[in-house]
């Protein structure tokens, strides 16, 4: 089956980060048939860098991942819609993804980065291209630490509009992290499960800690995404692996099942950094009944609680 996202990815006017693994170029149809008004709940686009170029400050240079590109992928695997969450290569500059929810015609939401010196006109500028929330990064490795006061300044400027915060975070730093999250007045989101690792037993004290968290505050979202960066042991979702990533599945299921009303799941297409391999997003969307095993988890985890989250005034 042609897809425009079969065209092999380039870089435009910039050079990618050596080693830099591309997103996969034809994606199978996904086996797992998505319910409909099923959302993407977490991707990215990247540039084109000639349009929208990357910011200085990136710590990374991907490909590019245009916006054509990640709705042709939308189409292909059968969502409905995508939120598109701000990649740390574009820094504050929130022109392509902005540029992304403008061209979407309704059908994407997105999560901004913002600096504290941002302007309420600028908040509901955002807010009226489908802007929702805004992401604070606390990965090392991709943004450098900001201090405190800069992100409360950003949730006084965000609260008004009924934004959330996303956060990312590394499992080690949970602990230290807790008590700010937990005094941050809106919605939190956590990205990618807040990167359990998974070598460790999922009934263990380190993943409890995280459950606990999410026990702190009835309105804690975490999306249950990146199985392909949080695998150990896999296999990958590749040459036709339809059970791909086993070990991340205990954590994913338990998050699933304890909080399946505010669970979200996304591609995170075109995957940035990872070094191992690309997977084939036709079979990471087979991951889904694998950690939501019921067509009524199903159907929160991938149309009402994304739906809720962003698009609330819907049907
Ligand atoms: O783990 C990552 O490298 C990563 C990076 C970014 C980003 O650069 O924005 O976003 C993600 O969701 C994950």
């Amino acid at each position: 089956m042609a897809t425009s996202s079969e065209k092999a990815p380039s870089s435009t006017g910039f050079e990618k980060t050596p080693g830099w693994l591309d997103w996969y170029a034809g994606p199978s149809r996904p086996q797992f048939r998505l319910p409909e008004g099923a959302v993407d709940a977490h991707c990215h686009v990247f540039g084109p860098g000639e349009e929208f170029p990357y910011a200085p400050e990136r710590k990374y240079t991907p490909c590019d991942a245009s916006k054509d590109q990640l709705f042709a992928l939308r189409n292909h695997l059968g969502f409905t819609r995508n939120v598109v969450v701000q990649a740390t290569c574009h820094g504050a500059d929130n022109t392509a993804m902005v540029d992304a929810l403008r061209a979407s015609g309704g059908l994407a939401r997105g999560v901004a980065t913002l600096r504290p010196d941002v302007t309420d006109a600028e908040v509901r500028e955002l807010h009226e291209e489908g802007v929702r929330g805004v992401r604070f990064n606390f990965v090392k490795r991709l943004v450098d630490a900001a201090p405190r006061q800069h992100l409360w300044d950003v949730v006084e400027k965000i609260a008004p509009y009924g934004w959330h915060v996303v956060v990312y975070f590394e499992a080690a730093d949970l602990a230290d992290l807790r008590d700010f999250f937990l005094s941050i007045p809106v919605p939190l989101v956590i990205d990618h499960m807040g990167r359990p690792d998974t070598a460790k037993d999922p009934e263990g004290p380190d993943f409890e800690a995280f459950l606990n968290f999410m026990r702190a505050r009835p309105d804690i979202w975490c999306k249950v995404t990146c199985p392909e960066r949080l695998s150990v042991s896999g296999p990958p979702a590749l040459d036709g692996e339809r059970a791909a990533y086993r070990d991340v599945v205990p954590f994913a299921r338990r998050v699933v099942e304890e909080f399946p009303d505010r669970v979200l799941w996304g591609t995170d297409w075109p995957h940035p950094n990872l070094t191992d391999h690309m997977p084939d997003d036709g079979l990471l969307v087979g991951f889904v009944p694998h950690i939501a095993p019921t067509p009524e988890l199903q159907r929160k985890l991938l149309v009402d609680n994304p739906t809720r989250l962003y698009w609330p005034d819907a049907n």
